[in-house]
């Protein structure tokens, strides 16, 4: 039976409607690179638990929007206007209670941030603004321009042997980035200027790794973006496997 993997849905205007919606290109990349089929979790809170029961494995998947900074603990926002608080009522509780099924969980971009904050961790709200980092954000351009390869991350760990690489080339799209990291999370990924670019759960059983690049992104033309969805797929199959074992 294949795999059913949950992706977190934003809060979006379009249209002049309220909207559930994430970006084609996460569910396409499951497809493609896991052997998945993607299904969307709307952001509608706690209640949203119980789909758990239901999935293989979730991909916390990235949004313009930030993580409310109220959720780590801080009271300065430096950018109120982009914020989902309906994806942080979902997600951030979503992610502890997957961790503590042992459930595969992968995260990109905002999903990074989200298990930073989820496990105890901060942020910083304007990464470019902190002394001696570089500016991750996407600028202005095409799509293609603005998912361009942007710099080296150094890899460690379980990542470095996912993707059979010490360093590799990757996209950036993001203004926040992990500043104090959570207990109980292990940094595999560090760009040049010292940003935090991948994390693991150090104490997860399977697959639970987040990345702060886009390896969705044309995942199929990067060896190491396939095998990172390849890998994330195959702990969701074993995590499947296990239950139906179990059961
Ligand atoms: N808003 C956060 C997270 C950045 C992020 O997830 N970017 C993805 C862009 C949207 C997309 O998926 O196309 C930050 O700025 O750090």
């Amino acid at each position: 039976m294949i795999q059913i993997i949950g992706i977190p849905a934003c809060t979006r205007i379009i249209a002049n409607h309220h909207q559930h919606a994430t970006p084609a290109r996460y569910g396409e990349a499951l497809i493609r690179a896991a052997d998945a089929i993607p299904l969307l979790i709307p952001p509608e809170g706690e209640r949203m638990i119980a789909v758990l029961d239901r999935l293989d494995g979730i991909l916390f998947d990235g949004s313009p929007s930030n993580v409310a900074p109220a959720r780590y603990g801080v009271a300065r926002d430096a950018t109120p206007d982009v914020h989902d608080p309906d994806r942080d009522a979902t997600t951030l509780p979503l992610i502890q209670e997957a961790l503590a099924r042992g459930m595969p969980i992968f995260g990109i971009c905002r999903g990074m941030q989200e298990l930073n904050v989820a496990l105890g961790g901060t942020l910083h709200q304007e990464v470019h603004e902190v002394a001696g980092r570089t500016d991750h954000r996407a600028g202005t351009g095409t799509r293609a321009e603005q998912f361009a390869i942007k710099h080296e991350v150094a890899l460690t760990g379980a990542l470095a042997r996912i993707v059979s690489a010490a360093t590799i080339m990757v996209n950036s799209v993001h203004g926040q980035a992990i500043d104090r990291l959570a207990p109980g999370l292990v940094v595999e990924g560090v760009a040049p200027d010292g940003t935090i670019e991948a994390v693991r759960v150090e104490t997860a059983s399977g697959f639970a790794l987040a990345v702060q690049w886009h390896p969705e992104w044309e995942v199929m033309a990067y060896p190491d973006r396939a095998r990172l969805f390849a890998a994330f797929g195959q702990a969701c199959a074993a995590y499947r496997q296990g239950l139906a074992r179990a059961a």
